[in-house]
């Protein structure tokens, strides 16, 4: 378990500034969805999150230490945005891309005890039967399931998923959604998601973020549904800030 503190974050591409003075604080064993309209900056807060963008200003600590030294303890997972339907032409079997996440070597399946580690995450996401298959021959929602087991095979303590039901139907969102509220209960894994479901991935949250280049709410999510459905379209539409 990790819990992750955001002091300040303030960042901009070029000369767009795209998150301004963002600070909250995400404590061990939470799940945190963050919604908010299409270039809100959540993508790139989730990145400055994982360590893969500098803020211009503020920092990212995870459990007191910052975000790189977290990332080298492994104690993070990053599923970008879209990663399993980009890699759709890849050459590569189920098992060999969970691999990946072990230390980025497929080869390592020979080893027994990295195998089992492999079948345990692909069991864990309910995908062991289909670990020989190539990568561009699953559904939407069965890849997004292999990228979840990719990040759990390294073990991670907090878990950054960048949209995991993205293109993937109703059905298929609600049992990823359920599978990460698993992995959050009975792992203890600390998971912050961005998603573009509204009503249904905040379901599953313990907590709500909702960003429009600033942070609009962030509170339980039972506050935020039980919030008049016209302050959430606010919330969700205009980043209204009062
Ligand atoms: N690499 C980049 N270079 C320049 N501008 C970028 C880059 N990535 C994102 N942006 C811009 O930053 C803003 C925020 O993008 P971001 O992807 O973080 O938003 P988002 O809330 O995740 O959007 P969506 O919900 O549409 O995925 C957008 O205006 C986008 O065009």
């Amino acid at each position: 378990m990790a819990e992750i503190n955001l002091h300040n974050i303030t960042f901009g591409y070029n000369t767009e500034m795209v998150l301004n003075n963002i600070t909250f604080s995400v404590a061990q064993g939470e799940f945190v969805v963050a919604v908010g309209p299409n270039g809100a900056g959540k993508s790139t807060l989730l990145k400055i999150m994982a360590g893969l963008i500098e803020p211009l200003a503020g920092h990212v600590l995870i459990d007191n230490q910052t975000v790189y030294t977290a990332a080298r303890q492994g104690i993070l997972g990053y599923v970008p945005q879209h990663y399993a339907q980009n890699t759709a032409a890849f050459p590569a079997t189920v098992e060999e891309i969970v691999a990946l996440g072990l230390v980025n070597y497929s080869s390592l399946l020979k080893d027994k005890g990295a195998r089992h580690i492999v079948r345990h995450m692909l069991e864990l996401v309910g995908m062991d039967k289909l670990k020989d298959r190539r990568i561009g021959e699953l559904s939407g929602g069965q890849q997004q399931r292999v990228m979840v087991a990719r990040a759990l095979a390294g073990n991670p303590q907090l878990l950054l998923l960048d949209e995991p039901t993205s293109g993937i139907d109703y059905a298929a969102s609600a049992k990823i959604y359920e599978l990460l509220g698993q992995l959050n209960s009975t792992l203890g894994i600390t998971i912050v998601m961005v998603s573009h479901d509204i009503e249904n991935a905040t379901h599953f949250a313990s907590k709500v973020a909702c960003i429009n280049r600033s942070l609009c709410f962030f509170g339980d999510s039972e506050q935020f549904h039980s919030s008049h459905a016209t302050m959430r379209h606010l919330w969700y539409y205009s980043g209204f800030t009062g």
